[in-house]
């Protein structure tokens, strides 16, 4: 029996290449309206119309086969079988985007010269159809040689063509003199063809064209930018309240019930100590990382985050960064691993070890539940003015202080340790799309369940463990219990550490288990307070209260401000040591940000007190 034979996507970045892939072969890759989405390679199963089993690859986008970037590198070592314990693909499929012919027939006549069995997706018809170009594809293929299916891969629209093209696809016969032609000679006959393709073109463009000038206007675009951020943040409290409180109204329900039907004793303050308050403080806060995540997925689906990274270019450059670090700086605020990978796109080694570095400054969503159990608790709910709400000022406020000192620290860095000059910005704009429905629907439903099943495993482990290290051993009558368990002897030990910047012994202790992930915190938190609750009555007490009756003020904040900086997750540094390819990059992260961290919360912590607050 002969090999299975493979298939790989390659075009430009945008294409859609992702977004075929997911729908020949069922996957569920990443996609969003910028360049850059992808940045590893991804194979999946397909079966031709003939019943042939075939690997598919899906490949970051490039803009040619030199390779500029990490993630460029990967596809032209694909594609040229250069990858180790890889085999080169037999068959390519270029993805064109339709209504942008002219800057991706570029790479194609690249990849065509090749001279292997290729086919063309013309992708995004149906985007080239609203923008008014009617395209000729025999031509494409009398002038390309090759096959050229129209497609719209977000409808699946074409597949069955492509299949079929797949399948029968010979060796390639380039069209005349493709072969060796300069860089400058393929613009000149990319131009030429997409002219020649092109049959109608009429108005659309202006109308975006007119959006572009107002969302990229040097002053008006960051207006509208920063509103529209000040509104997420607000939504983000104003919104999830109902649903946050049926989903902590359910958690006292299974309290009560556990309460109610099993007998007391060691199991039972197992489940309504460690696991009911500990797991379930955490999973209230799924309303919020939803409202925060469909903000996030509508800017990136309608084509808004690629303007967004644009404005950012100026900031960017004063501190030594370019635009292109903008969209792995921001895939950090879900997540500082996406984001750290991200960074393959950055061709400039120094920009990117920049970045890097600079990501787990940005407000990962595993922060949203300390930050909102802790704004809850503190700051009234009350309105500042113009409907504008106290709590979601100081939300956006520690976000605006990630965001700060990330700038300040990339400023510092870009002088000392990564001196070098900024690179320059080229980053395509993709056209606006409206968000599908659909894809935000599996996109929330995704990030939706990664939160759940941290907090079923990481967070639900995290916490049996303290829950155990806390009850053990007992402690004898009259003396409190954490004071006495293994896990109080070491919170009491690490205090001395952090009492200078106003931490008591359960934030000490709370900062050991949130190593694991940010928000074992606030799991933590719960699980001490409901093993340290001497009656009834501070036993029913709510998180929040336990907290306002527990903390001061002062030492709230400089709990907050301790959060905004500390690297409190072992994952970010295993990725930042396989990004770096060594410890010494990690090392020097974890040093940095915990020495800003303890600055942070210090000054914090004494200038409240100072000032009486
Ligand atoms: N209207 C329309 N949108 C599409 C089509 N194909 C993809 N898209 C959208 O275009 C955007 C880019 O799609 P991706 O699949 O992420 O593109 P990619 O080529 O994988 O991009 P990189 O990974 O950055 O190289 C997404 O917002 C998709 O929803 C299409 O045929 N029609
Ligand atoms: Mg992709």
């Amino acid at each position: 029996m002969s090999r299975q034979r493979k298939v790989a996507l390659v075009g430009n970045p945008n294409a859609g290449k992702s977004a075929l892939f997911n729908a020949l072969t069922g996957a569920r890759q990443k996609i969003a309206n910028y360049p850059g989405v992808t940045v590893e390679r991804k194979s999946g199963r397909f079966v031709l119309p003939t019943g042939e089993p075939v690997e598919m690859t899906d490949l970051p986008g490039a803009y040619s086969l030199d390779a500029t970037s990490p993630d460029e590198e990967v596809t032209s070592k694909v594609v040229r079988g250069h990858f180790p314990g890889e085999a080169v693909p037999d068959v390519l499929v270029i993805v064109l985007d339709a209504s942008n012919l002219e800057q991706h027939l570029v790479f194609a006549q690249e990849i065509l010269a090749l001279g292997k069995p290729t086919v063309i997706a013309l992708n995004m018809v149906d985007l080239a159809e609203r923008d008014g170009l009617v395209l000729d594809a025999t031509l494409l293929e009398q002038e390309l040689g090759v096959r050229v299916v129209p497609t719209v891969a977000v409808r699946r629209r074409g597949l069955s063509d492509l299949a079929e093209a797949i399948a029968s696809a010979e060796m390639g016969h380039p069209g005349p003199g493709i072969t060796d032609l300069s860089l400058t000679e393929r613009r000149v006959a990319a131009h030429a063809m997409a002219e020649g393709a092109i049959l109608s073109e009429t108005r659309r463009h202006r109308m975006h064209a007119r959006l572009d000038r107002l969302l990229l206007n040097p002053w008006i675009g960051p207006f509208v930018l920063c509103a529209l951020l000040f509104v997420v943040f607000q939504a983000v409290f104003a919104w999830a309240t109902p649903f946050a409180d049926g989903l902590e109204a359910g958690v006292g329900w299974l309290t009560d019930l556990t309460i109610k039907f099993m007998p007391a004793g060691l199991v039972r303050d197992l489940v309504t100590d460690g696991i009911l308050a500990g797991v379930g403080s955490v999973v209230v806060f799924l309303p919020q990382i939803v409202i925060l995540f469909a903000f996030i997925l509508a800017m990136e689906a309608s084509g808004y985050m690629a303007r967004a990274a644009f404005l950012m270019d100026r900031l960017m450059s004063s501190v030594g960064l370019s635009g292109r670090s903008f969209i792995p700086l921001l895939s950090s605020f879900a997540c500082a691993i996406p984001g750290i990978m991200a960074t393959r796109s950055i061709s400039d080694p120094k920009d990117r070890l920049t970045t890097i570095l600079i990501a787990p400054l940005m407000t990962c969503s595993a922060r949203l539940p300390v930050y909102a159990v802790i704004i809850a608790a503190f700051i009234p709910n009350r309105s500042v003015g113009w409907g504008v709400g106290l709590q979601g000022l100081v939300l956006f406020a520690l976000y605006v202080a990630g965001v700060i000192g990330a700038m300040v620290v990339a400023l510092v860095l870009r002088r000392s340790v990564t001196k070098g000059e900024a690179s320059g910005f080229i980053m395509e704009l993709p056209k606006y799309q409206l968000p599908r429905l659909k894809d935000m629907a599996i996109g929330l439903w995704q990030r939706a369940w990664i939160f759940l099943r941290r907090a079923g495993t990481i967070i639900f482990t995290v916490t049996v463990v303290l829950w155990l290290m806390l009850n053990f051993p007992q402690a004898r009558p009259g003396e409190s219990q954490v004071d006495a368990s293994v896990a109080g002897k070491v919170a009491n030990g690490l205090a001395f550490v952090v009492e200078p910047i106003g931490f008591n012994r359960d934030m000490a202790l709370a900062l050991i288990p949130a190593m694991a992930a940010r928000e074992v915190a606030v799991s933590s938190l719960a699980t001490t307070y409901a093993v340290d609750a001497t009656d009834e009555d501070q036993q029913a007490m709510e998180l929040g209260d336990q907290l306002k009756s527990r903390w001061t003020l002062p030492m709230a904040l400089a709990f907050l401000a301790w959060f905004v900086f500390a690297p409190q997750c072992m994952s970010t540094i295993a990725v930042t040591r396989r990004e770096t390819n060594g410890w010494k990059w990690p090392v020097f992260m974890l040093a940095y940000l915990f020495g800003l961290a303890y600055i942070a919360a210090g000054l914090t912590f004494w200038v409240a007190s100072a000032i009486g607050l």
